[in-house]
């Protein structure tokens, strides 16, 4: 059976593994507190659940809404918290040949760089991708007799452009593709992977990366993340008496955008361009989410690249976890509303993860082959190298021997010591290659002193147990929650009807209370609909305009056929998701190529009239011949000089376009008008003409007619 369609069939065969939804609120800001902001959310931890109060509700129903999640954070949870009870099972799964991601989403400014990234050289602030980093590399250092090659790779997603952080100046177009063979996901192409040799190595690389990363300041957020960003870690390992067969785990960590209001950020120019951009794609990252959540049979995958990318995490081959980041003040209470529905959606998502076993396309193959390769290599140079030298010895006993017509034997003997100079350098050459390929692998099991090796393993051990003691814990009470309605009733023994009655009614009103909630939540999504449906008529308005803008400068400017054959030749790329001109086939044929006066070849007139008095001209080609150039060509124009005083109103065109954005001149007494300016307002002593317009006609002063002047 091929690899791939043995993939197919594992992926047919895995299990269902919903995706983790994890919600954090951070602490209320110092500027929320300043501007008088109350915390209208409630954390509870040991139950999953999160509670945000309707700071403009009108009824009973509005007042609280209520979710629940795999887990949620408050404000003083910490970063190792989250990480173990949370993302270590996940790396651990990553480090046995899984894929893993780990994406955080939220309004801007709530803490998904906090969350992934933190503070960089501070060991209790730091985030997720750093934990990860000392997470794998502890696993690999302790892991004796494995192989391991990992590489890293760090992109950013701006304004739909992919763009390569960690070789920013690179030139080559990244472009996303489908993997080949039928096992899903896509893959950026000639994305700079970075070998990695410890944590350390990966910290640089992150750091690099982040140097090179977009963000700007918002009224939220001082350092808003105005791209989405993907830090890819790719981990291959092989047994080192099994090395054919290789595993590859791959994780993903993304901190998206913050989804943003124009009104609340402030946003305008370049900022509006980039947060409409922003949440373009984060609103196709939720229709993927309701779709697949719906169980829909069409999931809008290739609506944005951002859906693209996260293809494998979301309803793919993938473990996932998504957090969900919210802030606690009333002022966002919309926003963390939305960003909750979002997260509660996700719940229903499920992934189908396999390992990704025995891969032949694995890069770790690859390097163990061409070392042997290289091994083999130097063995066979450094063995002629043996014989030339014995050789060379041999020939020198001989010259002991007979020094008499010696020349031709030193000149042998010279020509054989220079092979093998040559020899020496070039297996110089290859074992140089051979150390720099063996660097790139990293043998487990070799850094770490046996006795931390245990304690750490066992730490890890008991660190793993809690997490998944504190989750089944959390599971229990959600359930428990959902059924005591149930066993309330059934447990209760009524002494007389009165009580029943009473008991029922209490019931009736819990019910009634929970409708009301359900139908309020129904509105809400409604109302979310309706809104959403508004922007995006707003949106499709907007671009019918610039289209209907472009076509008609194209009708006006390029003929008609000209159009149809564009038309013709344009095409949509699928791997840039645009639309490029196809090369036009021209058909060359020989028997249809332009004769004149019957010759084979195009012959001008001055040619043949020439040949007429001399055969000297026969052959002569029209491409060939020279012409009688003109004393003056169009270079040598000079223009007419232009007067100064216009030179000095279309400076003053210019400096008052980029002051006022508004076209003023002032007009000297006797008034003008300026070539390439169609219009201009009169101001200074025509002030009170300041509304009159006057048309142009040259790039000369024209005195106003003295009618025109009175009437000033
Ligand atoms: N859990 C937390 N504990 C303490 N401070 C936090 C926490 N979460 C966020 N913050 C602080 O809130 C501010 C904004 O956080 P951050 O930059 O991570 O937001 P963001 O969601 O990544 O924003 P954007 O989408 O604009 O990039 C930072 O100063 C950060 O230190």
């Amino acid at each position: 059976m091929n690899k791939s369609s043995e993939n197919i069939k594992n992926a047919r065969s895995a299990n269902n593994e919903a995706v983790q939804v994890i919600v954090r609120c951070r602490p209320i800001s110092e500027k929320e507190k300043l501007s008088g902001c109350c915390e209208i959310v409630d954390v509870y931890p040991n139950r999953g659940v999160i509670e945000v109060k309707n700071p403009r509700a009108k009824s009973d129903n509005e007042r609280i809404k209520m979710f629940t999640y795999d887990a949620v954070y408050d404000s003083r949870s910490s970063q190792q918290c989250l990480y173990d009870e949370m993302v270590r099972p996940l790396v651990a799964s990553v480090l046995e040949g899984y894929n893993g991601c780990v994406f955080a989403y939220g309004q801007t400014g709530t803490g998904k760089t906090h969350t992934m990234e933190g503070v960089v050289g501070d060991s209790d602030m730091q985030g997720i991708i750093p934990r990860a980093f000392e997470q794998i590399w502890s696993h690999i250092n302790r892991t004796t007799g494995v192989e391991f090659l990992v590489y890293a790779r760090y992109l950013e997603l701006y304004m739909e452009d992919i763009r390569d952080l960690l070789k920013s100046k690179s030139k080559k177009q990244l472009v996303l593709r489908e993997m080949a063979g039928g096992q899903g996901g896509v893959y950026v192409t000639h994305l700079h992977s970075q070998t990695c040799k410890n944590a350390a190595d990966m910290m640089k690389t992150m750091r690099i990366g982040n140097k090179n990363r977009t963000t700007g300041v918002t009224n939220m957020n001082e350092h808003s993340s105005r791209s989405h960003a993907i830090f890819q870690i790719a981990i291959e390992m092989a047994e080192e008496n099994n090395s054919k067969s290789v595993k590859i785990g791959k994780l993903n960590l993304v901190d998206l955008a913050g989804s943003e209001r124009q009104s609340k950020t402030g946003a305008s120019g370049d900022r509006l361009k980039e947060a409409t951009k922003i949440n373009k794609a984060l609103s196709s990252l939720g229709n993927v989410i309701y779709a697949l959540a719906e169980n829909s049979s069409h999931v809008p995958y290739r609506d944005s690249k951002l859906t693209r990318l996260l293809q494998d995490s979301l309803g793919g081959n993938s473990k996932t976890i998504m957090i969900a980041n919210i802030g606690p003040a009333d002022m966002n209470y919309e926003e963390t509303i939305i960003t909750l529905r979002y997260a509660y959606r996700a719940k229903a998502i499920k992934n189908k993860p396999i390992k990704n076993e025995d891969m032949q396309d694995a890069k770790l193959l690859a390097l163990q082959q061409e070392i042997e390769r290289l091994k083999q290599l130097i063995a066979e140079k450094a063995n002629g190298r043996m014989v030339n030298i014995e050789e060379s010895e041999g020939s020198d006993d001989e010259l002991d021997l007979d020094d008499s017509d010696d020349e031709e034997l030193k000149k042998e003997k010279k020509e054989k010591e220079h092979l093998i100079e040559l020899g020496k350098m070039e297996v110089d050459d290859l074992n140089k290659k051979l150390r720099n390929l063996e660097k790139q692998m990293v043998q487990g099991g070799k850094n770490i002193v046996e006795s931390v090796n245990e304690n750490e393993m066992l730490l890890e051990q008991q660190r793993a147990e809690i997490a998944a003691r504190k989750k089944r814990e959390i599971e229990m009470q959600q359930k428990l929650e959902s059924e005591e309605e149930n066993y309330t009733e059934l447990r209760q023994v009524f002494t007389n009807l009165q009580q029943e009655v009473e008991f029922k009614r209490e019931k009736l009103k819990r019910l009634h209370g929970r409708l009301q909630s359900l139908r309020q939540e129904i509105k809400d999504s409604h109302d979310e609909y309706i809104k959403n449906r508004q922007e995006l008529v707003d949106a499709n308005e907007d671009l019918t305009l610039q289209l209907r803008r472009r076509l008609l400068v194209l009708e006006n400017f390029v003929p008609a056929e000209e159009r149809s054959r564009l038309l013709n030749l344009a095409q949509f790329d699928e791997n840039t998701d645009n639309w490029i001109l196809k090369k036009e086939t021209v058909n060359i044929n020989a028997a249809l190529r332009p004769r004149a006066h019957n010759y084979r070849r195009p012959i001008s007139d001055y040619a043949i009239k020439k040949s007429e008095a001399s055969p000297r001209y026969r052959g002569e080609n029209v491409i060939e011949l020279k012409l009688d150039l003109p004393l003056r060509t169009t270079q040598n124009y000079l223009r007419p000089a232009i007067c100064p005083q216009v030179k000095a109103a279309v400076k003053n065109v210019i400096k008052h376009e980029l002051d006022n954005n508004k076209v003023v001149v002032k007009i000297p007494p006797h008034g003008f008008s300026v070539r390439g300016i169609s219009k201009i307002e009169l101001e200074g002593r025509y002030n009170k003409a300041a509304r009159n317009t006057i048309e142009v006609h040259n790039n000369r002063i024209k005195p106003i007619p003295k009618s025109a002047k009175t009437a000033y």
